[in-house]
């Protein structure tokens, strides 16, 4: 093995950026979001990156896995993710599998990015080689309020009503191009977001709709909406929790279902295809172990005949680097993707250029790896927020309940 590509250290550096006021079933994102950026450096100075969570329980995992990493090849992924599971005990049930892939994923596309510098290909070429050019990602509307309390609006102002929701939409549009629209739902009456559909529809009438409530919703409620929606939306999101109440659902809803939530890891696959719980699976690297292990369950959804869209969470641009690669390598990844970008644009980590939304899809970067670079300067200023904000976990909930004392946060509430 050569020392370009043995691995000599992972450096973790947790980061906190701006979020606006984005509401959502659990309650509201604070003024700081956590992520943590990772840099991979081989003996011989190579440097790959990864974005990934920033909360205290993972970044302890990482600092715990990170002595494990030494001399390992960046090609030895599978040796990694054994390490990774024999580590933490995942065959004794101590980390789930879903944990497991959160901390696997971290490094492995650290260890892609190298890959790819090494071979001066980039990542979309490691993973089978890119289908499309650019990756077309969705419009993703939030339900908010003008600003943080006790601080000015912000440049999106408020968006607690169909009004609103409309407004946001087409900001949104005018700056991307996004071509298609995902509404965060699970916040106000299921009558009020119907509505705020139905108005998108109106405003938007080329535009693919979706709505997510995250598991607002009883089986019942689920039902109503699915009728009320029936040849307005492309899908419904996790209307209500669990892969038997998905499947419940599924069995009598006009409108394919989707999830982010009952079905998160390899061992939630066979219990939703046996019970048809959902018809699209959104797929986030994040959370399935990386890039490659996302790039098999896309084979896997293929094999079972289920859609394929992918998910985010509040990101910067590492992170949309490694989802554009990851979309652009895999066919049947055929839904616009969902990205948080647009609310923490401002605060990037990745020197400008590199990605550019036109006509609502990211160019696949054609550099070797990831094909970004990081700026130095923005990820020590986004450390040092970390430092100062005082957060180490999100809390959607603790915080809406801090605004609002009465917020009650059991699902499903309507
Ligand atoms: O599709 C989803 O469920 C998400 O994007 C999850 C996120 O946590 C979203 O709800 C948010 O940012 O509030
Ligand atoms: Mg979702």
């Amino acid at each position: 093995m050569t020392t370009r590509m043995r691995i000599k250290d992972l450096v973790i550096t947790p980061i906190a950026f701006r979020d606006p006021p984005l509401l959502n079933a659990d309650g509201v994102h604070e003024p700081w979001a956590l992520r943590s950026i990772v840099q991979l450096v081989t003996e011989d100075g190579v440097t790959g990156l990864g974005e990934t969570f920033g909360d205290t329980l993972h970044l302890e995992r990482l600092a715990a896995l990170r002595p494990h990493l030494t001399g390992l090849s960046v090609y030895a992924l599978g040796e990694l993710y054994e390490k990774a599971a024999t580590l933490f005990d995942h065959a004794g049930g101590a980390i789930s599998s879903f944990d497991l892939g959160r901390v696997h994923a971290a490094v492995e596309v650290a260890c892609l990015d190298v890959q790819g510098k090494l071979a001066d290909r980039p990542v979309s070429d490691l993973l089978g080689g890119a289908v499309r050019d650019s990756v077309p990602y969705s419009a993703y509307l939030f339900y908010k309020w003008a600003g943080h309390p006790d601080a000015e609006p912000d440049e999106w102002g408020a968006a607690l009503d169909p009004e609103g929701v409309v407004a946001q939409a087409r900001r949104m549009i005018d700056l991307y191009g996004f071509g298609s629209i995902k509404l965060k739902g699970g916040v106000f009456p299921p009558d009020q977001e119907i509505a705020a559909i139905h108005a998108l529809r109106e405003a938007f009438p080329d535009h693919p709709l979706r709505l997510d409530p995250n598991t607002a919703w009883t089986h019942e409620t689920s039902l109503e909406v699915a009728r009320a929606l029936d040849g307005v939306l492309e899908y419904l999101e996790d209307p209500t929790g669990g892969i038997p109440g998905m499947a419940r659902v599924a069995a009598a809803s006009p409108l394919p279902l989707a999830t982010n939530m009952c079905v998160v890891a390899f061992d939630h696959i066979p219990p939703a295809v046996a019970q048809g719980a959902v018809q699209v699976v959104l797929g986030d690297h994040h959370y399935w172990g990386g890039l490659t292990r996302t790039r098999h369950l896309g084979t896997l959804c293929d094999t079972f005949g289920l859609g394929m869209s992918m998910h985010s969470n509040s990101h910067l641009g590492i992170s949309l680097a490694a989802m554009t690669h990851l979309a652009a390598a895999t066919p049947n990844l055929t839904y616009a993707c969902d990205t948080h970008y647009p609310w923490s644009a401002q605060d990037d980590v990745v020197r400008p250029g590199a990605l550019t939304f036109v006509d609502g899809a990211i160019p696949v970067p054609t550099g070797p790896g990831l094909g970004v670079e990081l700026d130095e300067d923005v990820l020590a200023r986004l450390h040092e927020n970390y430092l100062t904000c005082g957060l180490r976990k999100r809390d959607d909930t603790g915080y809406m309940r801090r605004v609002n004392p009465d917020f009650e946060a059991g699902l499903p509430r309507w």
